[in-house]
């Protein structure tokens, strides 16, 4: 099938990057503990982030916290995340990070698409699955979402042309959609999935979502062993929830805004965002944070579940290697939730503090 628009000849003549694996390949400082990033966040962030420290020190994970604050300063009249933040990334190439709230409306930029876009961070790997041992009306899903992470509807490119009328502006170019699609095969083939689907709306956004199924088209052809097909995003919602058990072979890829929604709606099916992690994966650095926000419904009381941030912290350490801990960990955690000791959101009596307790008596 023809792309749905001309693609300009710069961008058919684009040359292919190379895989955008992203390496750690840090090394163990002289007390034997690899120096990570840690940004506790806002909302229920410290507390959840205290929650893998404290998870953290008692499975003896080699890892010493750098702990920073992103919280915006002013800079030449401009909005900046304080250097301090950015050295420390830059440095240890890894980071785990708390959610960051966002004024609605008004106020300073997203902070987290700030640190998506300065470390080009341009794959935001986004897996839910069912967990065993906690039923809900699910239990067969297991699907692997990539999201665009560095433009499209978040570009944050917006003006008022005149009283009464504001234009937002979706960015896609291809050098990014190709780099994201490349990542995804990547994914898939590493992983064992055998299909990506590209999740679009180019019927309606023929230029910029055409641009996106076209560098995903020329992508799929570098790997015949991988299965490539197409699916609308309002289609792809209702399969999902209909029956999310076709989803478990592939890998879905897709502009931002699309997977920013899409990961929520799974996170709904197997018990809710304090369950689903991320990885913002790029070539110089990764920053892994749970799919959920800051929760101020919940912040400060002791309620939120901090197996999300926790299961972010487990996708982080397999990206160090450090794949025995990671297993000993998420062991630990699956095991609690099995044996029915949960936080509110999954039903059950125990605050964050408690649960944590419970982990770290199966490490
Ligand atoms: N990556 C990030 O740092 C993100 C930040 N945000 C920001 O977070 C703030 C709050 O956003 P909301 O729309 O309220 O979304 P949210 O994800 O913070 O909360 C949505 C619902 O899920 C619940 N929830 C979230 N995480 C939970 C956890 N770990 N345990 C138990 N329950 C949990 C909350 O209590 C709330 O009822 C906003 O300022 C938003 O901009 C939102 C999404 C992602
Ligand atoms: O930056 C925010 O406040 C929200 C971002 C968000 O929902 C996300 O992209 O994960």
């Amino acid at each position: 099938m023809r792309p749905a628009i001309q693609i300009s000849k710069r961008g058919l003549a684009m040359p292919v990057t190379s895989p955008p694996t992203s390496t750690f390949n840090k090394e163990k400082g002289s007390d034997g503990n690899y120096t990570v990033t840690l940004i506790p966040g806002d909302g229920i962030g410290p507390e959840v982030s205290h929650a893998v420290k404290e998870i953290y020190r008692a499975a003896n994970v080699p890892i010493k916290w750098e702990e920073v604050s992103v919280a915006p300063l002013i800079k030449n009249g401009k909005q900046v995340i304080p250097d301090e933040s950015i050295v420390s990334i830059k440095k240890n190439t890894v980071a785990l990070k708390g959610p960051l709230a966002t004024p609605i409306g008004k106020g300073h930029v997203s902070l987290n698409l700030t640190l998506r876009r300065t470390f080009n961070l341009f794959a935001n790997v986004r897996p839910c699955k069912s967990l065993e041992g906690y039923k809900t009306p699910y239990d067969n899903v297991d699907t692997v979402l990539i999201r665009e992470n560095t433009e499209g509807e978040y570009s944050g490119i917006e003006h008022e042309v005149v009283d009464g009328v504001v234009q937002s502006i979706k960015l896609i170019t291809y050098e990014a959609s190709e780099r994201v699609a490349r990542y995804a095969f990547h994914h898939a083939k590493q992983n064992g999935r055998t299909r990506v689907t590209a999740v679009h709306k180019a019927p309606i956004m023929k230029m910029s979502d055409g641009m996106f199924l076209h560098a995903c088209r020329q992508v799929a052809k570098e790997y015949p062993e991988i299965a490539y097909d197409e699916d609308l995003l309002d289609r792809a919602c209702l399969r999902i929830v209909q029956d999310p058990a076709p989803y478990s072979d592939r890998v879905m890829v897709m502009p931002n805004l699309y997977g920013d929604i899409l990961s929520d709606m799974c996170a709904g099916l197997i018990g809710g965002l304090g369950l689903t992690p991320s990885g913002n994966i790029g070539k110089d650095a990764s920053i892994f944070e749970a799919v959920h926000g800051s929760a101020p419904d919940i912040a400060g009381q002791d309620k939120a579940n901090p197996t999300a941030l926790l299961l972010s912290s487990i996708m982080m350490l397999r990206h160090m290697s450090l794949f025995d801990k990671a297993s000993q960990i998420e062991s630990a955690i699956f095991k609690t939730i099995a044996a029915g000791e949960r936080t509110g959101d999954l039903g059950g009596k125990l605050g964050t503090k408690a649960f944590t307790e419970k982990i770290i008596s199966r490490l």
